[in-house]
């Protein structure tokens, strides 16, 4: 079985390192003249996928705007990630999901589980209640050939409050997740399976993740102000293993599929030239 790391290294060798986020916001529907409500969200998710999902390497559908319609957003949302799938990217599931690790096995078990209609390649989780919560998570990933994408360094400016503060053993909140995430990753090549969430918008912050050895997801680029000159600040020696990621800022181009696929070509051309 291929890893989650190994067709993540494969993607991006074919089709270059950018995810796409699928985020309907509700003022994005009305960009696009689209009604906000079910209707309005699958014309708007579908011409995502159908614009994107057989050039970009993730396509990572954000759950809050599917949920937000209830269990029929949830259906729009199965489909864009059976869709997405089938067409050829990798889907990593923006659902932050972090819990005591018995309800972990459950989360992990709705979106990881192959027989689920929510399966995706890969999930963000969220480490608050401490990374060791999160290994019924790390168990199936491993089983089925899952990604998981750890928050470690987010992107918005009130995460710093918690994730800059020096626990007892003088390391950061943050470097304690780096650094745990990256013992699951010690010794795989080419990529482990188990990536963090390191925002562009975070400047440099004397963080080490030069040991990490997986996906380093950089939201924050775009719309919240990030550019792709700042990935250096940010990622340093470790930019080889970052996936530049962008939402608002390719699907306000829309909804003419063309224009979309141009918007992800400019970004994909922008970062390709700060990664180097
Ligand atoms: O630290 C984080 C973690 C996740 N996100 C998510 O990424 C997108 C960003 O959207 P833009 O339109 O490109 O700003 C969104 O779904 C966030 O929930 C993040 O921004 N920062």
């Amino acid at each position: 079985m291929e890893t989650f790391g190994e067709r993540l290294h494969a993607a991006i060798d074919q089709r270059g390192p950018l995810c796409v986020g699928i985020d309907p916001h509700a003022a994005l529907l009305a960009r696009w003249g689209l009604s906000d409500d079910v209707a309005g969200l699958e014309r708007f998710a579908r011409t995502v996928v159908d614009a994107l999902a057989d050039r970009v390497a993730v396509l990572k559908p954000q759950a809050a705007f599917f949920e937000r319609f209830g269990s029929r957003g949830v259906a729009i949302l199965e489909s864009t990630i059976r869709q997405s799938r089938e067409a050829g990217a990798l889907v990593l599931l923006d659902v932050k999901r972090g819990d005591i690790g018995s309800t972990m096995a459950a989360y992990a078990a709705a979106y990881l589980n192959p027989a689920s209609t929510l399966r995706s390649d890969a999930i963000t989780v969220s480490p608050y209640l401490g990374v060791g919560s999160l290994r019924p998570a790390f168990d199936l990933a491993a089983e089925t050939g899952a990604g998981i994408f750890v928050l470690a360094l987010t992107s918005n400016p009130e995460g710093a409050s918690v994730q800059h503060a020096v626990g007892p053993g003088g390391k950061t909140v943050a470097q304690t997740v780096i650094d745990e995430i990256s013992q699951l990753n010690a010794g795989v090549s080419p990529l482990g399976s188990f990536g963090l969430v390191v925002g562009a918008t975070i400047g440099k912050t004397g963080h080490d993740l030069s040991a990490v050895n997986g996906p380093l997801l950089a939201p924050g680029l775009g719309a919240q102000g990030g550019t792709p000159d700042d990935l250096r600040a940010v990622f340093g020696e470790s930019l080889h293993n970052v996936l530049p990621s962008y939402s608002r800022e390719v699907l306000a181009a829309g909804p003419e599929i063309a224009d979309l696929r141009a918007a992800s070509d400019r970004v994909l051309a922008e970062v390709r030239a700060a990664l180097g």
